[in-house]
Parts: C-alpha cells; structure tokens; sequence
C-alpha cells in the first residue's frame, strides 16, 4: 500500500541542544534505514516550510502506523496521511 505522509516539525525553541541534537541523529538513521529496507520510498523537504513530504510503500495501515509512532520525531510532530491509488493516466503503471 502506498501512502503520502506529510510531517510537519516544530521543536521547542527551549529544547535541551543535546536532546535536539541526539534526537536529530536518531531521526535520520531511523528514516534511512527505511528507506534502505524500501518502506520509506522518498522523502522531499517542503520548500520555506519545516515540513517534508514523504512516499510510503508499506503491507498495511498497521505498518505504516508503527513506523510513524515509532519516528523520533514523533512527539514534536503533526502528520498527515493520505492513502495513494493508482492513476488511470500514469504511464509507468501500463
Ligand atoms: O523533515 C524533517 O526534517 C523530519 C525528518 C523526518 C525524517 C528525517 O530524517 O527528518
């Protein structure tokens, strides 16, 4: 199933840097190594905005639930999910 997520990021300006600083590394290994196993198929900063857009391609809503949860970043975010169907125009699909 694929799925477009939008995460929008907003750390308090009064975060302990170490705490930012830690949570931040953990955040970009976390996504990449989705994005290395497949799960996490793309991911796209949102110009002027600290927000990205990302493509998922997951077995199930159960997946991308626990992937999403799971995000460092979690807490300091507002996600929004759309489920993606195929496009009866796109030519990659036949
Ligand atoms: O958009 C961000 O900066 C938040 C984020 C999600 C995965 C990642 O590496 O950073």
């Amino acid at each position: 199933m694929l799925f477009a997520v939008k995460m929008d990021v907003a750390l308090p300006r009064d975060l302990d840097a170490d705490v930012r600083a830690d949570t931040l590394a953990r955040e970009k290994a976390y996504s990449q190594d989705l994005q290395r196993g497949g799960e996490w198929v793309s991911i796209w900063r949102m110009v002027g905005q600290y927000s990205n857009l990302s493509i998922f391609h997951v077995a199930d809503n159960e997946r991308l639930h626990e992937i999403l949860w799971n995000l460092p970043l979690f807490e300091f975010m507002t996600i929004e999910v759309t489920p993606l169907a195929q496009h009866p125009s796109d030519i990659a699909a036949g």
